[in-house]
């Protein structure tokens, strides 16, 4: 029986950074993926849905200009798109694997299930190994209704052959937003269906707001407080039906209510894993229940958002612990982004948090539309949310709305972890006229 001294479970974000650190300590690796390597992000997740934001930025931005330099806004070509896209996502599987393989890294292709805390069986091979590392993540979850076997998920949109005329998303977080502004760029009829009144929950209230505005401009229409119970198939495609008497015809309807961690189908019971429908539950060293078992990204039941980076983040700090740096892991400030033709980004403390206790905290909230740098783009909605401690003057939080607040949030996270103040700011001078340019203004 082949024996290792850390065998990752998922090839993804955090499993494929961890390898490579674990293989720079001289240690004896495995990798074991039972899908395509390089896991979610580079092949069914934030990559190529960012190639896809692409074309809708170049019709977006063209469109704003038209009469203002610009004759006429362009058409996305879906067929043309989606092979544009292909040609990223093509290469990832078997780039990764190989970059492992070179690394010296041995990969095994199969489901992982455990025999025991350090033994685990893939296909017709046991393997065993001093410790495992858990890092399968997540995939779509499927609501439980009637008819239910009609859902299609995240990852059959990031390779839908056509797009259809009318397309409907259950469930409003982040993908159903991010499809939707981009289904309807394409010149898709869009509908949203929530089942509550408080879509993209963790974003502030006013900002989800602004954003469902646009989006309801461009087209898309939102249906709040219906909860699907059934999906009847007909001749025009699929009728969504609830109790309460909602009835809505659609093309092609997709189930986006939250992800589900990949924890399920390992038999972690054999191996004295604790886990849940919310994840592998983990100490402050990502160890779980059986001392030789950590877990990290997706799969792990967390208060933080469940992203790339924060994958990698736990890879880079498991590496650094097996190591033998004992510190528990604290996290940064997590900036958060859904895209779109507005992106709505937010990092450390929110509004809604500050607005409670006013003596510690200063919040401005500034509408940018006629500040130069969304100006020159004539862009529909710019706005920022900016929190600041009062004793420090440091900032501590911001929320922002603009085609460039995917990037732009990034300086506001460096600075709340960097605790940076106006006063520290004012020693860096900035390329101008960039949107970093208008720090001193915002902060
Ligand atoms: C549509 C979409 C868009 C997204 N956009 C963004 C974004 O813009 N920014 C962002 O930061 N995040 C985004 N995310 C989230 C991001 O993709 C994930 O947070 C990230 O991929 C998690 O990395 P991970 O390594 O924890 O898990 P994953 O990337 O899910 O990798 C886990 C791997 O484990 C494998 N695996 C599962 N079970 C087993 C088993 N039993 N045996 C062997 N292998 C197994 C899986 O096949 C997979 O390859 C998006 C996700 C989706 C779905
Ligand atoms: N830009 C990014 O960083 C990005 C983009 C896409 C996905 N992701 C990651 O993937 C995760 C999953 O995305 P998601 O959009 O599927 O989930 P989500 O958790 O963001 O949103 C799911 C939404 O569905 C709603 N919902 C639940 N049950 C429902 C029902 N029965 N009917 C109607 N609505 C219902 C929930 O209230 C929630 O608002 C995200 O939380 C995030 O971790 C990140």
């Amino acid at each position: 029986m082949e024996k290792f001294d850390v065998v990752i479970i998922g090839a993804g974000p955090g499993g494929g950074a961890l390898a490579y650190d674990l293989k720079a300590q001289n240690l004896k690796v495995a990798v074991v993926e039972e899908n395509l390597w390089g896991g979610t992000c580079p092949n069914r997740g934030c990559d190529p849905k960012k190639v896809l934001i692409s074309a809708l930025d170049a019709k977006r931005h063209a469109e704003h200009l038209v009469g203002k330099g610009i004759q006429k806004a362009p058409e996305i070509n879906w067929v043309d798109l989606m092979k544009f896209e292909k040609t990223f996502t093509d290469p990832v599987s078997s780039g990764t694997k190989k970059g492992l393989e070179d690394a010296g890294i041995t990969v095994i292709d199969g489901s992982v299930k455990f025999k025991d805390a350090h033994t685990i069986q893939v296909g017709e091979k046991q393997i065993q190994a001093d410790k495992f590392v858990i890092a399968t993540g997540a995939r779509p979850g499927i609501l439980e209704i009637d008819g239910k076997k009609h859902f299609k998920t995240s990852t059959d949109f990031l390779k839908m052959p056509t797009m259809p005329k009318i397309i409907t998303f259950v469930g409003g977080g982040y993908i159903a937003f991010e499809f939707a502004a981009i289904a309807s760029a394409a010149g898709a009829q869009v509908h949203i269906v929530h089942h509550n009144d408080r879509p993209l929950k963790a974003f502030p209230k006013a900002d989800v707001k602004r954003l469902i505005s646009q989006l309801e401009e461009n087209g898309v229409q939102f249906h709040f407080g219906v909860d699907v119970s059934r999906i009847d198939k007909n001749a025009q495609g699929f009728e969504l039906v609830s109790a309460q008497g909602f009835s809505l015809q659609t093309n092609e309807v997709f189930c986006t209510a939250g992800r589900v961690p990949n924890d399920d189908a390992l038999a972690l019971e054999q191996a004295g894993v604790t886990y849940s429908k919310r994840g592998i539950q983990v100490n402050d060293h990502l160890q779980t229940t059986a001392e030789n078992i950590f877990a990290i990204g997706d799969v792990v039941d967390k208060s933080q958002p469940k992203l790339t980076p924060v994958s990698g983040f736990e890879a880079q700090y498991l590496a650094g612990y097996l190591a033998g740096n004992q510190a528990a892991i604290t996290y940064p400030a997590i900036p958060t982004v859904v895209y779109g033709e507005t992106r709505l980004a937010m990092v450390g403390i929110k509004a809604s948090e500050a607005e409670k206790d006013a003596d510690q905290f200063e919040i401005k909230d500034l509408d940018l539309t006629s500040w130069f740098t969304y100006r020159r783009l004539n862009e529909p909605l710019a706005h920022a949310t900016v929190i600041t401690s009062r004793k420090t003057g440091a900032v501590v939080g911001a929320s922002l709305m603009s085609s460039e607040a995917d990037d732009f949030i990034n300086y506001f996270a460096m600075a709340i972890n960097g605790q940076l103040t106006p006063e520290n700011l004012k020693q860096t001078i900035f390329s101008y006229p960039t949107a970093a340019s208008d720090l001193s203004y915002l902060i």
